[in-house]
């Protein structure tokens, strides 16, 4: 099992280029089954949740044709992917492909939405709290879908088609969003959807439904409209920049401290984590195609952050600024509101010795002024990549172990790290 190895104490200077958005690929190769007609997907990240899902398509009978990547040491792989899915030869998704990951789910909406039945298993993902489906079968069911659970496995029926509705969410959902606007481009009539996920992704997956001849307007805002049409076509689509990965790597230059311009992204894409950012006195501008953050010394000032939905400050970055907290000249609060148990890098943080108590969903991070390298486990993907952001700076040799998580989500971290002057080393045995 591959581990990674840092020495802390070397600063970040150079460029880092930004891969497209793990979170976005998925649901926009999971569009692909809405057509008999081929779905190019441009910008595509090469990540272990990229390829998981290629298995769960192939498995539905998606052709899948790499059309080009680029493969110059330090940039971002970037690959164009021509998917095909010209009949489905299967509606079930099996466990032993689904549980591996949450976004497999997610077929089921395509899957009934244009053959009328799908057979899923309940989905896996990051250990970070229950995730429950409940969402996604209230708002396919006001579709008209007919749904039972046995055995682990979603069993969902439309006979007679989706039928639009009017389905407001009881709670903020991506993934359920990204479902019920996949499943209804294809029903009869106007679907309504309030209370809608306003997160980058749902706007990018709109758009290359829209690029399909969908009809979808709203995206991005809390109500979203979908006039369903007969049919959907082929397209091509670029994938949008990864908004998780670029904070996470503004986080480690506001760690390490240095000069580093993250290219091929925007600022747009994560305002609220990089205005928290600048307030631990963190330089973040905008330039050209891209963000450049700065950090010359000096104190990292204390900020408390809460997560929340879109704008909000993202729980996918909840980790990797609490790992920059635990350096901060003072005391800090981070309030984790989406998921019930996503604290589980607390523990790892404290071998490096961080000094975080919890009480209820609220972190109490109290800064020092040294963390020493140890031994660290990842638990999820993005707690993985706190503990190597704090082993940026911790004295000593950091090893962190369970790097699979890591790789589910961040493409080429320790080449993109290294280039920047850090010493991270992948170490397989
Ligand atoms: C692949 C992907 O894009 N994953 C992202 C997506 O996950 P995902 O789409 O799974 O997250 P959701 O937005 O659905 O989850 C938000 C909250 O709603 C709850 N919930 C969700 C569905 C449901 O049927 N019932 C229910 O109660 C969840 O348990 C959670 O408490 O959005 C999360 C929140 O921004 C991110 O952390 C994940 O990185
Ligand atoms: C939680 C995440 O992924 P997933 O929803 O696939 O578990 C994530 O991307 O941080």
């Amino acid at each position: 099992m591959d581990r990674i190895r840092i020495i802390g104490g070397n600063r970040l200077n150079g460029v880092i280029p930004i891969s497209g958005a793990k979170n976005a690929a998925l649901p926009l190769m999971i569009a692909s089954l809405l057509t008999d007609q081929t779905l190019t997907l441009e910008n595509l990240p090469h990540l272990a949740d990229v390829e998981q899902l290629q298995r769960i398509l192939g498995n539905h009978g998606v052709d899948i044709a790499v059309a080009g990547r680029r493969e110059r040491p330090g940039e971002a792989y970037a690959r164009t992917v021509h998917f095909s899915a010209r009949s489905i030869v299967d509606t079930t998704a099996p466990y032993e492909l689904v549980s591996k990951m949450r976004a497999s789910f997610w077929v089921i909406g395509p899957l009934l939405a244009r053959m009328g039945e799908a057979k899923v298993s309940l989905p896996g993902g990051c250990a970070i709290g229950t995730r429950p489906v409940d969402l996604f079968i209230e708002g396919l069911e006001k579709l008209g879908a007919e749904i039972t659970i046995e055995a682990g496995y979603a069993h969902a029926r439309a006979p007679k088609g989706l039928i639009g509705a009017h389905y407001t969410f009881p709670k903020v959902s991506v993934g359920a969003t990204h479902v019920l606007m996949m499943a209804a481009t294809l029903a009869k009539g106007e679907t309504i959807i309030s209370n809608a996920a306003r997160e980058p992704e749902v706007v990018d997956l709109a758009k290359c439904l829209n690029a399909m001849g969908a009809k979808v307007s709203g995206a991005g805002t809390s109500t979203i409209t979908i006039e369903g049409v007969a049919k959907l076509s082929g397209a091509h689509h670029r994938v949008l920049p990864d908004r998780i990965e670029t904070g996470t790597y503004a986080i480690a230059v506001a760690m390490a401290g240095g000069d580093v311009v993250l290219e091929d992204t925007s600022a747009e894409l994560l305002e609220s984590a990089l205005s928290a950012l600048r307030a631990t006195g963190t330089e973040v501008t905008s330039v050209g195609n891209g963000i450049r953050v700065r950090r010359n010394g000096g104190d990292i000032l204390p900020v408390d952050a809460v997560t929340d939905p879109f704008p909000g400050f993202p729980t996918d970055l909840q980790a990797q600024f609490m790992a920059l907290m635990t350096r901060a000249n003072g005391v800090s609060h981070i309030t984790e509101t989406i998921f019930e148990n996503r604290f589980m890098h607390v523990q790892e943080l404290a071998r490096l010795g961080a000094r975080i108590s919890l009480s209820g969903q609220t972190a109490t991070v109290t800064g020092v002024n040294a963390l020493k390298g140890a031994p660290v486990m990842a638990t999820d993907l993005r707690a993985s990549v706190s503990l190597v952001i704090a082993g940026l700076v911790a004295e000593g040799e950091t090893v962190v172990n369970r790097v699979y998580h890591l790789d589910r989500g961040f493409e080429r971290l320790e080449e993109k790290l290294t280039r920047c002057g850090a010493n991270v080393e992948r170490i397989s045995d």
